[in-house]
């Protein structure tokens, strides 16, 4: 649904280098990062919105260039910005937006404007912020895209809506030809329904695999400080000692296959824990994980 090769964009003080990506179809794909680690511009060059770029961006295996318009009719696109007119009505935004997709479904838009309990005659300016993601979310479904991707859809939203808008992404993807990418600082719901992981961090990309393959090669390794020796320490990432012992992350758990045992503690990572270590990790100076 998505392919990346080797996209660099830079400004002033930031750069994207060499960023690979893919999203498969029939999977929901979610990509982490710190704060201006560069999720939105990615997501940006992936829209097109950021002209200036180098690489290869190609959605249903052609480039902007090819077909942009064929392209942006099948996707579903929710910013972390409100970009409807403020002075209008839901109703309104809708007339003004609506045509420019062939597939809008009118009964699918009532459908979800009573799913998310949103008054069609509000202006915009006069809706909560949650309200204006979840009219957001409405107008990006409604011309059934067979690709949805969102920049921090989940942001301003409560927690029992946060909960149903995951189920109704799963269940998008459920006949397979569908495909969801969205970035997300909360990466609890990524654990419930990503099948994939794109990790981000400075501008390039740390990680990009199936979740579960993820957790389970990552550990994060607590212990004595005796037994971190010189060696055993340049493994880990993220160190962090104090009097009772030591913790840091370990990349590739097999790397203390039998070493390990009865003297160290290694636990499964949450995606937290990842994004955690391998940030403190650069921040101290050192290179992130390969
Ligand atoms: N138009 C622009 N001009 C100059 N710098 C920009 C522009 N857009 C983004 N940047 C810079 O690019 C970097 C990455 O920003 P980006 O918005 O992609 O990060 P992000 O991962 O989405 O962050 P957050 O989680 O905080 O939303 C930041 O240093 C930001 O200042």
């Amino acid at each position: 649904m998505i392919e990346v090769k080797n996209l660099e964009k830079r400004f002033y003080n930031f750069a994207l280098e060499g960023i690979h990506l893919t999203v498969k179809k029939g999977f929901i794909t979610g990509f982490i990062g710190p704060n201006g680690a560069g999720k939105s511009t990615t997501i940006r060059c992936i829209m097109n919105l950021n002209r200036r770029y180098q690489g290869d961006v190609r959605i249903f295996g052609k480039t902007h260039t090819e077909n942009t318009e064929g392209i942006k009719q099948h996707i579903g696109f929710v910013q972390d910005e409100n970009f409807f007119y403020g002075h209008l009505s839901l109703e309104q935004n809708k007339k003004l937006l609506a045509p420019f997709y062939k597939t809008w479904n009118e009964k699918l838009f009532k459908h979800y404007l009573d799913l998310f309990e949103l008054p069609s005659m509000k202006k915009v300016d006069h809706l909560s912020k949650g309200m204006k993601m979840k009219f957001s979310l409405a107008m990006a479904l409604s011309h059934d895209p067979v690709l949805i991707i969102m920049d921090e859809p989940t942001s301003g939203l409560d927690p029992v809506f946060r909960r149903e808008l995951l189920e109704l992404l799963q269940d998008i993807i459920q006949d397979e030809e569908k495909a969801v990418f969205f970035s997300t600082h909360i990466t609890q719901d990524l654990e419930k329904v990503a099948d994939f992981i794109t990790f981000i961090d400075n501008g390039k990309i740390v990680v990009s695999e199936e979740k579960d393959a993820l957790l389970d090669h990552y550990a994060v390794v607590k212990g004595p400080n005796e037994w971190l020796t010189t060696e055993r320490r340049r493994l880990l990432h993220g160190v962090k000692e104090t009097d009772i012992g030591f913790e840091g992350l370990l990349a590739d758990k097999q790397q203390l296959a039998g070493e390990a045992s009865g003297q160290v503690l290694l636990e499964r990572p949450s995606l937290e824990d990842i994004m955690f270590y391998t940030v403190k990790e650069r921040k101290n100076g050192h290179s992130t994980i390969a």
